[in-house]
């Protein structure tokens, strides 16, 4: 047991968990996406635009392609001022998911929370293997873990502010040998200390199962788990609530992202916010309230209240009156935005 047991660590230091209130659970408040730019189909010279009004609903479509809208890190005092209106909207709380090689910047995340009053919890470990350096894909398991216990234990980025999760691990698929070794350390780490993971899993509907079974066999705690990016990876119910068997957290968390073709894996139709809502009210019928939790993943800036996107408090002010509407009650969804994220985020 670690001396974090039965607290929650932010990056201004341990808080205790009932301090947290409605929780964010992924989220990125600084950092850079150039490593997932997709070249455009068409319209190539709006590529290197600045976002105005004209083109707005082209980087809405095709956000991986206009090269401005990478760089959240930018974007400092529009974040700081979002916070400001998250806090105003009755939000507490924020999980920071950026992790090594997408530009983590946990200074930043400190001066975000000392100006705001907003809980943040930033993340330990590593992105997908196309941000590993050639240095990381040497390391060994044993390495790769003492870098992440250092990450919540001493402090991230040259620095004492310390991370309280770890991820979010980022996952490719097919899985990669360097990603592997990571989430075999990832298990390591959190045995160690019995803190919160959370995981990126690869485009696929087998893969957040196979990462499962990887941990599993580490040695983790599943329930200390949670699964990012369900809504555009399982769309099958049935396979959905296979998966949700094993026991992790479901993470719904891409609400706000409405787009005709998902850049990434053109297969996918991207669900809408009432798609979602309607899986998390399926699941929450089958038994998983306990288990579910939801946020924005806001990652470009095109997502920002600034540039015309739906904000940090989108949940808050639109999401959470629409479950109602919907037959959610609210004590699921006080289980969902504040139960599930202080039971995930305290360390065991
Ligand atoms: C760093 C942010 C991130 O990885 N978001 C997930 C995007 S997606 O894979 O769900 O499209």
């Amino acid at each position: 047991m670690s001396s974090l047991s039965g607290k929650v660590q932010t990056v201004l230091g341990p808080i205790h968990p009932d301090q947290l209130g409605y929780t964010l659970t992924h989220e990125h408040l600084s950092m850079t996406f150039n490593c997932c730019f997709c070249p455009p189909p068409a319209q190539k010279a709006l590529v290197d635009a600045p976002i105005v009004m004209e083109n707005l609903f082209w980087v809405k479509q095709n956000p991986y392609s206009n090269k401005e809208n990478l760089l959240l890190n930018q974007e400092a005092e529009a974040v700081k001022e979002e916070l400001l209106l998250f806090k105003a909207a009755g939000g507490g709380s924020i999980v920071e998911n950026t992790t090594n090689g997408i530009s983590r910047d946990v200074k930043m995340l400190k001066k975000f929370s000392s100006d705001t009053g907003v809980n943040i919890i930033g993340g330990a470990g590593f992105y997908v293997d196309a941000t590993h350096s050639s240095a990381t894909r040497l390391l060994r398991v044993e390495q790769l873990t003492e870098i992440i216990v250092n990450e919540v234990l001493q402090g991230a980025d040259g620095t004492d502010i310390k991370c309280g999760i770890i991820g979010e691990i980022g996952c490719s698929w097919p899985l990669t040998e360097s990603e592997k070794k990571i989430l075999q350390a990832t298990a390591e780490a959190q045995i160690q200390l019995g803190c919160p993971v959370n995981i990126h899993p690869g485009r696929n509907s087998d893969a957040p199962s196979q990462i499962i079974q990887i941990l599993q066999e580490a040695g983790s705690d599943i329930s200390k788990t949670v699964m990012s990016h369900l809504d555009r990876t399982i769309f099958d119910e049935s396979k959905l609530l296979e998966f949700a068997k094993l026991g992790s957290y479901l993470e719904y968390d891409l609400f706000g992202t409405e787009m005709l073709n998902y850049q990434f894996n053109q297969e996918v139709d991207m669900p809408s916010d009432n798609d979602r809502i309607k899986m998390v009210r399926m699941l929450i019928n089958e038994g998983y309230e306990d288990r579910i939790v939801i946020s924005h993943d806001i990652h470009t800036k095109n997502r920002l209240l600034k540039y015309g996107g739906h904000g940090y408090s989108h949940i808050l002010n639109n999401i959470v009156p629409k479950m109602l509407v919907r037959g959610i009650s609210q004590q699921s969804i006080d289980k969902i935005l504040l139960e599930n994220p202080k039971k995930w985020l305290t360390f065991k």
